[in-house]
């Protein structure tokens, strides 16, 4: 039997937390969104963002930046906004327009508004397990949580995590050693043979390429714990980049595509921007 990981569940406890936190706080909580507003992902996503911050008390001011503009430039908005005390946290939305160096941009938001987790500096203290507070990139973050929720065993557990975005595939790589997983990371250049063995040993699979149904579940683990990040459209069908169908039978606990991880990531983000509003209260 496989088991659904419900993210729209999971998503929603741990939104009533977050509307719950903010009515304790004595100043508003306002999350700036950067994004290019000729990107429809971005429109649609950015858009989500906003409204479900709405419902939870959370101000959004969400700023077009087109083509128009240069790294430099975003860069210096970054800057205003981390130094606006009105500003709670600030999420670069990806991709911004071709061009513009997006990882420099992430970098530039101050860590104590990185709500996104995804500058240089918060990275690094995720990849050095560091003791202090800091905040994690909402996607993975929000499969850790989806995980825990269902009390998925990590420790010890072989973990191989396909992609190596900044979004995803890196964060999750390393909050899964964190958490003292066996990780493996697969991407552009591994073999399709590599990557066929690979699965075949892994327990917990995480998967964030962008093509549609690319792992079979032939390929899977008998009893697997697959996590499915992937986003497409296809047939104007939002579908993740596992094959739902074939997995049935043989992983345990599977995310469907829609409610499963992509409400955990908006969530996640919101849980960041209140952590951030309490810790620099
Ligand atoms: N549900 C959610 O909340 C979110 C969903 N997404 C979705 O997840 C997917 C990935 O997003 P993102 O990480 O931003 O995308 P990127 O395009 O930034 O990264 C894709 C990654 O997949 C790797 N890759 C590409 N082709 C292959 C292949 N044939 N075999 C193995 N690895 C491959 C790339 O490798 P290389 O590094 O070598 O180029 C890269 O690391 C998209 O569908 C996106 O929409 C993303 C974020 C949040
Ligand atoms: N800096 C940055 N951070 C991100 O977290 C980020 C980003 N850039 N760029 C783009 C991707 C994509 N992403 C999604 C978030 C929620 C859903 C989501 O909630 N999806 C619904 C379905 C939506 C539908 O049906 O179209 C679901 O899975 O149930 C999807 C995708 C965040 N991203």
């Amino acid at each position: 039997m496989t088991e659904l990981l419900d993210g729209a569940k999971v998503a929603k406890i741990i939104n009533d937390k977050t509307a719950q936190r903010v009515t304790k706080l004595d100043k508003p909580v306002t999350l700036a969104v950067i994004y290019d507003p000729d990107n429809e992902g971005s429109q649609l996503y950015v858009g989500m963002k906003s409204r479900k911050a709405a419902k939870l008390g959370i101000q959004t001011r969400d700023i077009p930046v087109g083509a128009d503009e240069t790294t430099d430039s975003v860069i210096a908005l970054v800057e205003s906004l981390n130094a606006d005390d009105d500003v709670t946290g600030i999420l670069v939305q990806s991709p911004l327009a071709k061009g513009i160096k997006e990882r420099q941009v992430f970098s530039a938001v101050a860590p104590q508004k990185d709500a996104d987790g995804l500058g240089a500096t918060v990275q690094g203290m995720l990849f050095g397990d560091a003791l202090e507070p800091y905040t994690v990139a909402a996607t993975p973050q929000g499969v850790m949580s989806l995980l825990n929720y269902y009390h998925i065993p990590i420790k010890g557990k072989v973990a191989l995590v396909v992609g190596r975005s900044q979004l995803f595939g890196r964060p999750m790589s390393a909050l899964l050693n964190n958490a003292d997983a066996t990780v493996t990371v697969a991407h552009r250049y591994t073999e399709p043979a590599v990557l066929k063995r690979l699965l075949k040993f892994a327990d917990i699979v995480a998967v964030g390429v962008g093509i549609p149904n690319f792992i079979k579940g032939e390929d899977l683990k008998q009893g697997a714990t697959v996590i499915d990040v992937g986003m497409n459209v296809v047939d104007g069908k939002a579908t993740g980049d596992v094959d739902f169908d074939s997995a049935q039978g043989i992983a345990d606990f599977i995310t469907p595509v829609p409610g499963g991880v992509g409400p955990m990531t908006i969530a996640t983000l919101l849980e960041n921007t209140v952590t951030l509003a309490e810790l620099n209260q």
